[in-house]
């Protein structure tokens, strides 16, 4: 950390308190909650310090932030829901001037963002917190009118957060106008009491995220004034007029922030555990691969490669895919500024599936390579157990990963009914009409020809869902319920649409800057890029029997050019990750250090358990002995 800039005279609170006596794994609930503040208090203080140079951000953190926190909380920071939504919902959901006084003491809030609640968190037309307006006092008066209308999930909510931005039901005039979002203060900043009116607190140990402090919070007749409604796209007026916004689904806005957000997040958390593993299986020898030779490294067991190079790929293919989805979300919001809405239900289908399929891969790849590390996998000093219920509790929170992809097939029902009707699509759906056009080529065994052919499996399925409605509804069934009803295709159209749009963006996006590269560079590069879209290919070599034109014989060329694959990348596989240049302090890993002391490292980290600190432990002489001494003969 001493690379830092900031001054250490400029800090309320010392570096030194950065570092760890013990390891976090060690310490009980609450004072690992206790450890996380310490340490989050000083990087609050120094993101802080250092925003004061980027005026034009200064509530925000400067973008590398979120990595170093990585680093010194092997668990999650208490104060992560402050950057990544409170501020992000304040600047998308607020008027410039509401943004001017909420955001104006900058670091000195701590904020999070109130939308799930105890009985809804996906159907948020189904909250139930109200936000009623009192035209006699300007003011709205929020109220949990029963226990599952408590919030129950918010980030930093349980202790760290003083202020949050709440999704409540508004009524005004004794009419309710649906989900809106609201700035709402719930501690005291000097004493951080809970202010009178509310009920607040921690809502206990969990899977992983443990040090995220999720809370509940209840309202009893909790008032705050009617210009704390968030009113960039809907406003209600002092006279209790309500100005509806031009579309409803702005409010949503953070979310889809989050989730594009998301893929950039799960290339990092990938490539982390990519580096561990690829790392260790270099260090590691165990058995022989020719029986006269001496014990191989296990990296040269070619099904160790299949294991692990699929995480280098993937974490460039989410890299790759999460710029490209940035801009595009850049470039949808500019056109909502000059007016037009017309690219957001594009924007929304895109992120919920590439949300969901890179953090369903991101979890289940990150166990794969702690498996790939053998028993040594299974210590939390791996960092591997961390980084898997890290990465998982993404697939749930920011949108419940089959909800999701139920929303990228309504988008692609939608776009195939008006392929039929002859009217032309955006480039990321065009396929669906040439496939109705039967506008396609046979099949080709090249990177190229299998994105071709996975997006004709989007469009075979596609098909077939939208036949499956139709055949439910001249059953009888209503079109939700016919819905309902073929929602496992559904399912199946979305997770295919997902992954031809990973393989095409990324297979295009290496060729389009390939020629920029040096020439090493561009070659590997292009093949992880074919290796990842060949696995994806054999993987799914069913539904590419049924829907293209793909042989037998193609599919054993493929599975022959994907070892070849699997051996052009071995001599580079430490250099790749190598690559992604992250440091030790942020890997917090014994297996992945960069000097490879993996063994040195494990004992170093063993001996700091507390078991440790003595050779023999008070339980022997409290309970064992006098059962051992009872039956000695
Ligand atoms: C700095 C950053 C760091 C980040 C680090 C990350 C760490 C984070 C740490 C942890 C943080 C965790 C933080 C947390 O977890 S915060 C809590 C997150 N919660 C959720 O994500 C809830 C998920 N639920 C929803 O989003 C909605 O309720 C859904 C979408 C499911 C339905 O909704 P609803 O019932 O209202 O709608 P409908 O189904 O009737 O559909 C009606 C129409 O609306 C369209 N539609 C719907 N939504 C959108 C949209 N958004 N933009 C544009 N359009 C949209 C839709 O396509 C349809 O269009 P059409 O078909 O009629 O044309
Ligand atoms: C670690 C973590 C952190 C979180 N942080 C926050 C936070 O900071 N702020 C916040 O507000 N929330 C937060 N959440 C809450 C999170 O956003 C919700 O849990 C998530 O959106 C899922 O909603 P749910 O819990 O209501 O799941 P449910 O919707 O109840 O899901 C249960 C099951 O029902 C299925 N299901 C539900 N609806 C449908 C449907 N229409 N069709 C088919 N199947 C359906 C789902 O697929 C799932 O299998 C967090 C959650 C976690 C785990």
């Amino acid at each position: 950390m001493k690379c830092y800039p900031v001054p250490r005279e400029n800090l309320v609170l010392s570096i030194d308190n950065l570092k760890d006596d013990i390891p976090e794994e060690y310490l009980s609930h609450k004072e690992c909650y206790e450890n996380v503040i310490r340490k989050g208090s000083v990087l609050y203080d120094i993101f802080s310090e250092l925003s004061k140079d980027r005026k034009h951000k200064a509530h925000q953190a400067p973008s590398n932030a979120y990595r170093i926190s990585d680093g010194i909380m092997q668990n999650v920071n208490p104060f992560l829901l402050h950057f990544a939504l409170f501020v992000p919902a304040i600047t998308n959901q607020a008027t410039p001037e509401q943004q001017a006084e909420f955001l104006k003491h900058g670091f000195g809030i701590i904020g999070t963002y109130a939308q799930t609640e105890l009985g809804h968190g996906t159907f948020l037309r189904g909250l139930e917190t109200t936000a009623t307006l009192d035209l006699e006092t300007d003011e709205f008066v929020l109220n949990s009118p029963t226990l599952t209308s408590y919030k129950w999930w918010p980030g930093g909510l349980g202790h760290t957060a003083n202020h949050c931005v709440v999704m409540a039901q508004l009524y005004v005039k004794g009419k309710c106008h649906g989900p809106h979002l609201f700035f709402v203060q719930i501690r005291d900043i000097e004493t951080h009491e809970p202010l009178p009116g509310l009920k607040l607190g921690e809502i206990g140990a969990k899977m992983g995220f443990n040090t995220a402090d999720n809370g509940f919070l209840g309202f009893h007749n909790f008032r705050i004034p009617r210009n704390n409604m968030l009113m960039k796209n809907s406003q209600v007026l002092k006279d209790g007029t309500y100005v509806e916004s031009k579309n409803e689904k702005l409010t949503y806005g953070s979310m889809v922030f989050v989730r594009v957000y998301l893929l950039s997040d799960m290339a990092y958390m990938l490539a982390r555990a990519a580096t561990i593993s690829v790392r260790y299986s270099a260090v590691r020898h165990q058995s022989h691969i020719k029986p006269d030779e001496p014990e191989v490294q296990i990296l040269d067991f070619v099904i160790q490669q299949h294991k692990l190079f699929i995480s280098i790929a993937t974490s460039h293919a989410f890299k790759i895919c999460g710029l490209w989805l940035w801009q595009t979300y850049s470039k949808v919001m500019e056109d909502i500024g000059k007016g037009s809405m017309d690219r957001l239900p594009e924007l929304h289908a895109l992120s919920c599936c590439l949300k969901t399929t890179s953090t369903r891969d991101a979890g289940w790849l990150i166990e794969q390579c702690r498996l790939a590390c053998g028993g040594h996998g299974y210590l939390m000093s791996s960092n591997l157990p961390s980084l898997y219920t890290t990465a998982t509790a993404a697939i749930t929170y920011e949108g419940e990963s089959t909800v999701l992809l139920l929303q990228t097939a309504r988008y692609l029902i939608k776009s195939w009914k008006r392929a039929m009707e002859g009217e032309s699509l955006p480039a990321t759906v065009s396929f669906l009409s040439e496939y109705f056009n039967k506008r396609y080529n046979k099949w080709e065994n090249t990177p190229k020809g299998i994105v071709d052919g996975l997006k004709l499996v989007v469009a075979g399925v596609t098909k077939m869902c939208a036949e499956s409605i139709q055949k439910h509804v001249s059953r009888g069934q209503q079109y939700e319920e016919a819905w309902n009803s073929s929602s496992v295709q559904l399912i199946k159209a979305s997770e295919a649409y997902s992954r031809a749009l990973l393989c095409e963006v990324f297979w295009f996006e290496v060729d389009k800057v390939s020629s920029t590269l040096s020439n090493n560079l561009a070659v590997v590069l292009k093949q992880l890029a074919e290796l990842y879209i060949t696995y994806w290919a054999l993987e799914k070599r069913g539904d590419l029997l049924v829907y293209t034109t793909i042989s037998k014989d193609d599919l054993d060329k493929l599975q022959e050019r994907y070892e070849e694959l699997l051996a052009l990348i071995r001599p580079n596989a430490v250099g790749l990750v190598d690559s992604f240049d992250i440091r030790d302090e942020i890997l917090c890993s014994t297996l992945g250090a960069y000097d490879g002391r993996v063994y040195e490292r494990m004992m170093e980290h063993a001996l700091k358990s507390p078991l440790n600190a003595e050779t023999v432990n008070q339980s022997f002489h409290k309970y064992m002995k006098p059962v051992i001494l009872k039956h000695k003969i």
